[in-house]
């Protein structure tokens, strides 16, 4: 599945196999294992909740389990399923030991949700049919598949739902090293010439995230072209990301925008989500999902009960943007 923020671009460098996936190296080895043993068993694979923040990983883990065990990946999201109906025409159609993705799986509604229960224990499907006192329930048999559910917020999962998933798999932001690697591999696979350091140098300033070093891999690439340069080194990689406004330490306008607020509208906190989402001219949503995270793991924020607090450290990388 393409997501939103995916360029089809993305898809030629995606990994298709688990040897090709780059990090997450304890992650990375309990899958290796659950996917042998369900193959060995000749068994679906467990369903599999996998979480962590947008551009880690989830749809290409997803599509690699279903390489891996020589099945159909099926692709759908939360939101997009309103009616039970919708999610049943989509189980009904699953061949034996299919993958099922999920995206934003908590975002599925309640009334689905509960299709989804007895389809997850005992693949089977309780159809209600008709209205009224006429009503009864069809219980349908269906072959035994595979859900890999993703979330950015494991918080918001049902509790029923969350006990139902066998496997939980925690994505966690790469290593500048590992970003590196993925961008070395990228490169490769699209022709272009960057050497370990300048791959390293864009790793560094990808949020800890693969999306992201693709994405900027390609920027930085555009400018060394158009500059005649022969191959990405370490000056042509900073220079090129300088001029898309992601300083020394990845953040980029919209990072910086929010630690500015916060001194000069907030004093540097404690501030509420909601009155920092509208003081940044940005989606609550988006702030908490993408740019919050990402400030908090790196030092710059912190989570108060009272509020969002900037750290010692944003002001000190403020103070030499100013
Ligand atoms: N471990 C990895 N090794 C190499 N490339 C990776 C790795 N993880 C992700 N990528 C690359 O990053 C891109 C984004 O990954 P992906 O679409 O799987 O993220 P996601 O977590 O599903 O994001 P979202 O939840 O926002 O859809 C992919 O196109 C893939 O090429």
């Amino acid at each position: 599945m393409t997501h939103p923020n995916t360029s089809p671009l993305d898809e030629g460098v995606r990994p298709s196999r688990m040897d090709e996936f780059i990090g997450q190296d304890d992650l990375r080895a309990n899958l290796q294992v659950f996917l042998q043993s369900a193959r060995g068993r000749g068994k679906a694979m467990d369903h599999t909740l996998l979480f962590g923040q947008p551009g880690l990983g989830k749809t290409t883990l997803a599509q690699i389990i279903a390489t891996e065990m020589g099945v159909n990946l099926v692709s759908t999201s939360g939101p997009v399923m309103e009616r039970s109906g919708d999610l049943a025409a989509i189980l009904t159609n699953l061949q034996r030991y299919d993958v099922l993705f999920v995206d934003e799986i908590h975002r599925m509604p309640a009334s689905v949700e509960e299709v989804l229960y007895p389809a997850l224990e005992d693949f089977k499907l309780d159809l209600v049919v008709g209205q009224g006192p006429g009503a009864r329930t069809v219980k349908i048999d269906l072959e035994p598949f595979t859900l890999v559910g993703a979330t950015t917020r494991m918080g918001l999962l049902s509790s029923p739902l969350r006990d139902r998933f066998g496997v939980m798999c925690r994505l966690e932001y790469y290593t500048s090293e590992d970003l590196a690697r993925i961008v070395q591999r990228s490169a490769q696979i699209q022709a272009i010439a960057i050497s370990p350091d300048g791959a390293l140098e864009i790793g560094r300033r990808s949020r800890g995230t693969p999306r992201i070093a693709n994405r900027l891999l390609r920027r930085v690439r555009d400018f060394a072209m158009v500059q005649g340069a022969e191959h990405i080194g370490t000056e042509e990689a900073a220079a090129a990301l300088e001029r898309l406004d992601v300083d020394q330490l990845g953040l980029d306008m919209m990072d910086r925008k929010i630690l500015q607020a916060m001194v000069e509208k907030f004093g540097g906190g404690p501030v509420g989500v909601k009155t920092l989402a509208v003081a940044c001219c940005e989606e609550v949503r988006t702030l908490e999902d993408i740019y919050e995270p990402y400030l908090i793991q790196s030092g710059f924020l912190k989570r108060t009960p009272r509020g969002r607090v900037l750290t010692a450290k944003a002001y000190e990388h403020l103070k030499i943007l100013l």
